[in-house]
């Protein structure tokens, strides 16, 4: 059980300064008029007007003056005002009195070890012992007192009596008027663009600053320390904002970098610990090493099939010359032997030739058998390049053209056919609607596209999922200029990005008739046709373009052969 701290250990006591009485205490001792306690100075002191009443001064100084009296607010008689204003009236020192006794008689309040230490914090030496902080106030000797001699200085009776008040609620002092230097000011002036000193004492205020806006001094000082301190609890706690922010930062740091020496990891707020020696940098760096390792692990996989696959189309094209080089030597061979045995037969009798001439006859005709079969390989110019082009994936190609199977939908009159004839001879041809389908094979680069371009009215639509197979890319061409159709094209192109056959096909919108005047642009379109969500996931791109012009439309066949090729190879194949 803890004992109750004793008063020399843990409490001081001190005469408490507390008004003695106000709203929440005893009536009889309030200004009847505002309900605020009566005080020993300041607005608050209560003085007497002639009927007997007594009114706190700031509820006097609101009442109105006529002819020089101010009238009781109780029974209406008049106080005869002098050029002193209210503060010519008498105070009450009866009452006065009384609130001295009340005061000096209210119990000792107790002052905790926590409002000490406030009290030291000010910062103040005692009056009797500079080394000492002072923690107290006597507002009878007007002296500032450490605890240790206030108890020394006041221990006689008539001094203990003396009003001691924890330091930080010494009564301020009053500063002088400077133009009166007998009256303490009491007022401060309001009045925007007013040249006088704005402390005033009551003469100032009614002479030099008449009808001036005023507030009293105490007032106006409690507002504007009510404003600091407003503005200083704000900055305080920007301030702690702040620091907080910067250690946090300080923490992120150091979690980026390690941190070094401390061997202390901290939360990764995913349950595990980071830092303590390997921060998240080079955590990263790690993941971004072990990435390259794989890709380069799988480049040369991929290197190793390719060099398999390329080596295999070398030696079979070698083995295949090597064959034919031989079928030739051989035919050669039996050529030159028939071209003997036939020279020498010609010469022999009739008998002989005619016996030789049907052996003779029938190897001659093999000869112009073989002779046919191998024909033409002596008219064909031997290439002795081999192609090569690389798939987006690094699969080897071998061979001339990369062949790709598109077909071109989109809704009637959006320039299908149009574009499909405009890429296969460089013409803008009059078009019919498409009743069924055009196909063309378009050779561009090194791609072989073959291009179905199948009708778009509303009957044919149906149709088109016959032409899904095997398709590598579907060219969905728009009508730029048809705004009012653009809900009829979305809604088709949203269900050919459900077909399950063209789940991994890419897709190339054409932007058509974009020469228009007023044809919507590529961002619009876009937007318009919601293609960000309907093409998620899959590669997609939207090629402005112009079937009259043919403006745009190699660009959209170059994206096309970059889903099948890195972009190096396409470059290096140009022409
Ligand atoms: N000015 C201009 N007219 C175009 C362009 N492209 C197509 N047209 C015209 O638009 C009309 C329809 O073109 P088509 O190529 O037949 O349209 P489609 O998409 O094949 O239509 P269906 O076969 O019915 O599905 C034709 O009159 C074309 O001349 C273009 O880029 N500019
Ligand atoms: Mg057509």
């Amino acid at each position: 059980m803890s004992a109750a701290p004793s008063r020399s250990q843990s409490f001081h006591t001190f005469n408490s300064p507390q008004t003695p009485a106000g709203k929440n205490g005893n009536n009889q001792l309030e200004c009847r008029v505002c309900e605020d306690g009566f005080s020993l100075g300041g607005d608050k002191v209560p003085r007497l007007l002639f009927c007997g009443h007594t009114l706190c001064h700031a509820c006097l100084l609101r009442l109105p003056t006529h002819d020089n009296n101010i009238h009781c607010p109780f029974d209406r008689q008049p106080t005869p005002i002098g050029p002193s204003g209210v503060w010519g009236l008498k105070k009450n020192f009866a009452l006065l009195e009384l609130l001295e006794r009340l005061s000096l008689s209210r119990s000792d309040a107790v002052l905790l070890p926590e409002v000490l230490v406030k009290q030291r914090e000010l910062g103040i030496s005692c009056d009797e012992d500079e080394d000492h902080l002072a923690v107290l106030y006597c507002t009878v000797c007007a002296s500032h007192l450490c605890l240790e001699c206030s108890e020394r200085t006041h221990a006689t009776r008539t001094l203990h009596k003396h009003k001691r008040i924890p330091l930080s609620e010494k009564p301020r002092e009053k500063p002088r008027c400077a133009d009166h230097s007998s009256h303490p000011v009491e007022f401060v002036c309001l009045e925007e663009g007013c040249q006088a000193a704005p402390l005033m004492c009551f003469i100032c205020k009614d002479y030099k600053h008449t009808k001036h806006k005023h507030m009293l001094l105490e007032q106006e000082a409690e507002r504007i320390r009510v404003t600091i301190t407003t503005a200083l609890q704000h900055i305080k706690r920007v301030a702690q904002d702040l620091t907080d922010s910067a250690h946090k930062l300080e923490c992120v740091a150091r979690m980026i970098e390690g941190s070094a020496g401390d061997g202390v990891g901290e939360p990764d707020g995913n349950g595990g610990m980071v830092g303590g020696g390997s921060g998240t940098g080079e955590e990263a760096r790690g993941r971004v090493r072990q990435y390259f390792t794989q890709l380069r692990e799988q480049l040369n996989r991929q290197e190793t099939q390719a060099m398999t696959a390329l080596d295999a189309h070398i030696r079979e094209r070698l083995c295949s010359i090597r064959q034919q080089q031989e079928d030739m030597t051989t035919l050669l061979s039996q050529m030159v032997a028939v071209v003997v045995d036939g020279e020498r037969a010609v010469q022999q009798d009739d008998g002989r030739v005619v016996g030789a001439g049907r052996e003779l006859c029938a190897r001659l005709a093999a000869l112009t058998t073989q002779e046919q079969q191998l024909a033409h390989l002596s008219t064909l110019a031997p290439d002795p390049s081999i192609p090569i082009t690389f798939t987006k994936d690094n699969r080897i190609h071998i061979g001339a053209r990369i062949e790709m199977r598109v077909v071109t939908l989109g809704l009637d009159g959006a320039g299908k056919t149009s574009i499909l004839f405009k890429l296969k001879q460089d013409e803008f041809v009059s078009t019919i609607p498409t009743i069924g389908f055009n196909v063309e094979t378009i050779e561009y680069k090194n791609f072989k596209f073959t291009v179905w371009d199948v009708g778009g009215q509303p009957k044919l639509r149906p149709l088109w999922r016959h032409y899904y197979f095997n398709t590598q890319a579907v060219i969905f061409v728009v009508d730029a200029t048809d705004a009012d159709r653009l809900t009829e094209a979305q809604t088709e192109l949203n269900k050919l990005m459900t077909e399950r056959e063209l789940k991994d096909a890419s897709l190339l919108i054409f932007a058509n008739k974009e020469n228009w005047d007023g044809a919507l642009g590529v961002a619009a379109l876009t937007d318009s046709l919601g293609l960000h969500k309907l093409c998620l996931g899959r590669s997609w791109h939207i090629q402005p373009c112009d079937a009259q012009s043919g403006t745009g439309l190699h660009q959209g066949l170059d994206w096309l052969a970059r889903q099948l090729v890195p972009s190096e190879v396409l470059n290096n194949s140009a022409g």
